[in-house]
Order: C-alpha cells, then structure tokens, then sequence
C-alpha cells in the first residue's frame, strides 16, 4: 500500500490559481478560531519533515510556505496564539485551543528574515501554489518513522512529485549560502 504522508498531497497536488491573491488562515477551534490574512500569492511551498513544523493529525509531513512578513496579518482572536520555542529561529506562533501554528516570522538577521511560514492548507480558499519539492525527509525518523519505511517514502514522493532533499532543495541551499558568504565577505555584497 502508498505510504501516506499528508492529506492534502496523498491524492494528487492541489491546483494553483492565477486568480488566487491571498486569503484566511483558520485554526481548527469550533469556537472563537484564530484568523491570519495573507495578501497575495505563497512562495517555496514543500513538504516539511522536520519535528517542528506542524502537521495535522496522523501526517509524517506538514505543508509549508512563506509569505512576505508584511502581507501577513493576525485578523481575529490573536489572543489565543502563544510562540511554542522563543530560541527558534521561526517564530511558531500556535493556537493554545487546537494546536495549529498559525504564523512563523523570521526576525533574527538569517537570510529568511522578513518572511513568514504558514501553513496553506488552513486557507479557506484554494488556489494557493502546491507544494514543489520535499525538505528534512530524513527528519522524519526522529518523529518514530521506522527506517526502513524510507525507500519506499522517498518513492512515494517522488511518484508525487515531490523530489525528496534531507535539507531544503538546491534553491533555497544556494539562497542562504550566499546570503552567508556575502555576510563574510568571501562573495562581494
Ligand atoms: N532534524 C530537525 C530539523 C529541524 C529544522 O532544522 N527544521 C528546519 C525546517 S522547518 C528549520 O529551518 N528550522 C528552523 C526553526 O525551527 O526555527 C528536526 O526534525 O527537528
Ligand atoms: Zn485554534
Ligand atoms: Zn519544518
């Protein structure tokens, strides 16, 4: 049997829209959900198979993307978001009703600064780019994944689409290796 990895991705990708120009995050609260804006269209959309990100129950990845910090916006009962690990360098703001992470600004100086990590699957819209790739899938293992499930995880992916990297993909490698190497000096800013 496919192993299954996520409930938005194991029957096919969802469909981007051209006409999607950003929605409503919703947690999964009944009464009083907390409600995140986002203007425009989502970027670097993946999987994530870290422990950190989170995934909805019975997931071994979560979905996640980045909007520009400034386009994101906590519309209603922000009160119920608390930050699960303050040291982190997103800032999981999660609801303490349902669990749901919400919003994840980068605010430390990282090549990430300025961005946001949201969970697009919370949107009450579709049309919101699909996820293109899959990061820390060997991550996955430190969640109890038994290893020798991997092979046949890494397949599934790759059936997907999903190329599975064990850091993010080459992209998103070469973003924050030069962001560094301009900060030291060894490539002219
Ligand atoms: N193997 C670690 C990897 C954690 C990790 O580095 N996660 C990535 C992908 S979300 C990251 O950028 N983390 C930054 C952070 O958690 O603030 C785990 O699974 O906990
Ligand atoms: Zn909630
Ligand atoms: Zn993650």
């Amino acid at each position: 049997m496919a192993e299954k990895l996520h409930p938005k991705i194991d029957n096919g990708l969802p469909k981007e829209s051209a006409s999607f120009a950003g929605g409503t995050l919703v947690c999964a609260c009944t009464s009083k959900p907390v409600k995140v804006k986002v203007k425009g269209q989502i970027a670097h959309n993946h999987a994530c198979g870290c422990t950190k990100c989170w995934k909805p129950e019975g997931a071994i990845f979560s979905v996640v993307a980045v909007a520009g910090t400034s386009d994101v916006t906590v519309s209603e009962n922000g009160d119920k978001l608390k930050v699960v690990d303050s040291s982190a360098l997103i800032q999981r703001h999660a609801c303490t009703g349902c669990g749901v992470h919400m919003h994840g600004p980068v605010e430390r100086d990282h090549a990430f600064k300025g961005l946001t990590f949201i969970h697009p699957e919370r949107f009450v819209e579709d049309g919101w780019s699909p996820p293109g790739f899959a990061a820390f899938v060997s991550s996955i293992i430190e969640s109890g994944v038994d290893p020798k499930r991997m092979d046949g995880i890494r397949a599934r992916l790759k059936t997907i689409g999903l190329e599975p990297y064990d850091c993010l993909n080459p992209g998103l490698m070469d973003y924050m290796a030069t962001w560094t190497a301009k900060r030291s000096g060894a490539l002219p800013a």
